[in-house]
């Protein structure tokens, strides 16, 4: 009998646990000793071990990225699809939702999560179908939305505030002009939060697009061109939306 670990959610769990398998790097490619030890069928993950041994994993999905070319091979849309429409569809319910990408330095996080080029990732499609549904909720349900977004990057241990109008000091040139470190307070009843992060309010997904842009150059990694496994860097951007009956006050 063969065992799997399954690292899924589960049916009743509020959590889904994805993996994608991102294709081989330039570095990757031109180094005869690498081969790809993972395989992916359904939503089952297996690691091949050197030794012959077979591990496998269940997780709600298993997103085979490796071969464009490949039949079972998984899009940028289709990964929207599975694990950033449904949060949509309950942030307009009224639900917190939050997805993270979690893995080590060149694994595809970014490029799941932003995108690349015209491969769009996850959050840009999630601002462009949020305000498509805005502006049809607003149509049919008579509802005012209002829609605010910070971004801020927790590098090294520092928070840094990537829509801040000083957000560009501390890179290149500039290393000797210090970018604001800001710090994590505890509020009573809503919880942690950042103190003195900016948030703007956004009107349509060229405005918002606007930030997401300004906020992806001002990251550290971008700014320096750094990718070394010592600096530790995590981005969060954050989506307020808040839906009022027309009539009803804010
Ligand atoms: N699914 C994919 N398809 C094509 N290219 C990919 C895919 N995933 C990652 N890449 C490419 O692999 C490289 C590393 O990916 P990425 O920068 O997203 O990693 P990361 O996990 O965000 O790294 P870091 O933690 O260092 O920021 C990039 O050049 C990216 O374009």
């Amino acid at each position: 009998m063969r065992e799997s670990l399954r690292l899924l959610g589960g049916e009743d769990s509020s959590v889904t646990v994805a993996v994608r398998l991102r294709p081989y790097s330039v570095r990757e490619l031109a180094d005869p000793h690498v081969t790809n030890v993972v395989c992916m069928s359904g939503n089952e993950t297996t690691v091949c071990a050197e030794t012959g041994l077979e591990h496998h994993f269940l997780y709600d999905f298993s997103f085979n990225s490796f071969d464009a070319k490949d039949p079972e091979y998984v899009s940028q849309e289709q990964v929207y699809a599975c694990l950033a429409q449904p949060l949509l569809v309950k942030a307009f319910e009224g639900y917190n939702t939050c997805l993270f990408a979690y893995g080590q330095t060149g694994s595809g996080k970014s490029y799941s999560i932003m995108g690349h080029g015209s491969d769009v990732g996850i959050i840009p499609r999630f601002c462009e179908e949020l305000f498509s549904r805005a502006d049809l909720v607003r149509d049919h349900d008579k509802v005012k939305l209002h829609v605010e977004i910070s971004f801020f990057e927790i590098y090294n241990e520092k928070i840094h505030d990537l829509l801040a109008s000083n957000s560009h000091l501390g890179s290149g040139k500039d290393k000797k002009v210090k970018k604001t470190t800001l710090r994590v307070r505890e509020h009573p009843t809503l919880g942690p939060y950042v103190e003195g992060l900016s948030t703007f309010v956004v009107t349509s997904f060229d405005d918002v697009h606007g930030w997401i842009t300004l906020g992806n150059k001002n990251r550290a990694t971008a700014a320096t061109g750094m990718n070394d496994k010592s600096s530790r860097s995590h981005s969060v951007f954050t989506i307020v939306l808040t839906q009022t009956k027309v009539g009803a006050s804010m």
